[in-house]
């Protein structure tokens, strides 16, 4: 197997290979992409899907949720590199405003619509916000 230059996981193949179980036979060049987002959202996995519950990745949580069901990273091997880096530069970045302003969301913008693209995730009108700075004291 091979890997090609993107942030998607995705696997090239250099030989023959069936699917488990299946009569699907892969190609040498075909490209393989793991449909991140409907994994993510798969009420199989995800008691309701759509809703933003961050108790799910709570400790005590953490059993409830399926090996391989939440993959924002990849997998194997071959997951992003910097996955350490980038949860810890958003956490620093989220922690720097929370300790400069309170944050409210603007009206008519409480809930998050996305626009769909082949490579990132973004919300369709950016994530509208009203900040508030905060006084030091
Ligand atoms: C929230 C931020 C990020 C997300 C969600 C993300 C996600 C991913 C995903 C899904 C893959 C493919 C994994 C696979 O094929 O199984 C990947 C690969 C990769 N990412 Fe990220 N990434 C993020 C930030 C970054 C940053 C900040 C860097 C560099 C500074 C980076 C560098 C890489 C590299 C070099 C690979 C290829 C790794 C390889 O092929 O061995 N990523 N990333």
């Amino acid at each position: 197997m091979e890997r090609s230059a993107s942030c998607l996981p995705h696997i090239l193949l250099w030989q023959d290979a069936r699917i488990p179980n299946t009569d699907v036979i892969l190609k040498p060049g075909d490209l393989i992409q793991f449909p991140l987002w409907s994994i993510h959202h798969d009420p199989q996995y995800w008691p309701a899907a759509e809703e933003f519950q961050a108790e799910r990745f709570l400790p005590e949580n953490r059993d409830n949720i399926r090996s391989f069901t939440h993959i924002p990273f990849g997998m194997g091997p071959r997951n992003c590199i910097a996955m350490r880096f980038a949860l810890m530069e958003a956490k620093v970045a989220l922690a720097q405003l929370i300790l400069a302003a309170d944050l409210k969301l603007a009206p008519g913008h409480e809930h998050l619509e996305f626009q769909s693209s082949p490579f990132f995730l973004r919300p369709k009108e950016g994530v509208m916000l009203i900040l508030t700075p905060l006084k030091n004291e």
